[in-house]
């Protein structure tokens, strides 16, 4: 898909602010990535970060979990940074799964929370 690596972004509606605000203070390093985010995230991160690299695919519930799902599975994900909200029921939590799921099966870093993604960032970096 990419010589950069790339990276996916994904939030959870009550969990999008701190997405963004991760993306505001990574910027310099995110900058070095091609990001795929689902639709409603990805607009609030070029809305923090409008100099990004950023690519909308659908909403999550409208299918874009599993868009990032497949492009896992064909090897055009790197690492993915997912922040959860853990305590909102999800109609769309089979799909959410199933990206969890191919997530491990392609041994794929994957970040569910800030404090992860912030280990993340760094380790990279380094
Ligand atoms: O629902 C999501 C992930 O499961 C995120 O989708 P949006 O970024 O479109 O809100």
């Amino acid at each position: 898909m990419a010589d950069r690596k790339c990276l996916a972004l994904i939030a959870h509606d009550q969990k999008k602010d701190d997405l963004a605000a991760f993306a505001k203070a990574h910027e310099a390093t995110l900058s070095g990535w091609k990001i795929v985010a689902t639709g409603t995230t990805g607009g609030r991160v070029l809305d923090a970060c409008p100099g990004l690299d950023v690519t909308r695919l659908k909403s999550g519930p409208l299918g874009g979990d599993q868009q990032i799902g497949a492009l896992i599975a064909t090897g055009d994900i790197d690492c993915l940074i997912f922040f959860v909200d853990p305590l909102t029921a999800m109609p769309h939590d089979v799909d959410v799964k199933a990206l969890m799921r191919l997530a491990i099966v392609y041994d794929i870093p994957m970040a569910l929370n800030r404090a992860t993604a912030e280990q993340l960032i760094d380790f990279r970096r380094s």
